[in-house]
């Protein structure tokens, strides 16, 4: 099917703050967009909300527990590979004394973000949370 014709997969991302840093990972050499920064998330299951997802991918993906505490984002991206609703979690961590998380995702400070080479459909939400003294 053409991308065109396409509906938007939606796509639950868990942008965590702590101390300042947010979980960054990379994609990996198998996934889209390898190589490229990535807030942990992914694809929403059926029936699933957006926010339940990014705790859940959060929770797969790095090993953490978070909780969410607001959408921060969302956007509509078409991607040669696929056209994408992508919801934007700002979420915490349930214990902040366990903030250990699973390769390859680690902490990385707001100036880090601008560093970073983000899929395209990032470049706003990069944008708000550089601009927000916490967002
Ligand atoms: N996890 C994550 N995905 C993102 C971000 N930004 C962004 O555009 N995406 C896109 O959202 C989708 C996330 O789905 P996914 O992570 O489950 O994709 P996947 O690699 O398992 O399968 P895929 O091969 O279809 O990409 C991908 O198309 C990815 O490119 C981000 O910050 N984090």
């Amino acid at each position: 099917m053409s991308n065109e014709m396409k509906l938007p997969k939606r796509i639950g991302i868990a942008i965590v703050e702590h101390d300042g840093k947010y979980l960054i990972g990379v994609r990996q050499a198998t996934q889209t967009l390898a190589g490229k920064a990535e807030f942990p998330g992914g694809k929403c299951l059926p029936e699933e909300s957006a926010a339940d997802c990014a705790v859940r991918e959060c929770q797969e993906e790095t090993g953490l527990d978070v909780r969410v505490q607001k959408m921060i984002y969302e956007i509509e991206h078409r991607y040669s590979h696929d056209v994408v609703a992508l919801q934007f979690w700002l979420c915490e961590l349930i214990d902040t004394d366990k903030a250990d998380s699973l390769a390859p995702f680690v902490w990385r400070s707001r100036e880090e973000l601008t560093e970073l080479d983000f899929p395209d459909a990032n470049g706003p939400v990069i944008q708000l949370l550089l601009e927000t003294e916490s967002a």
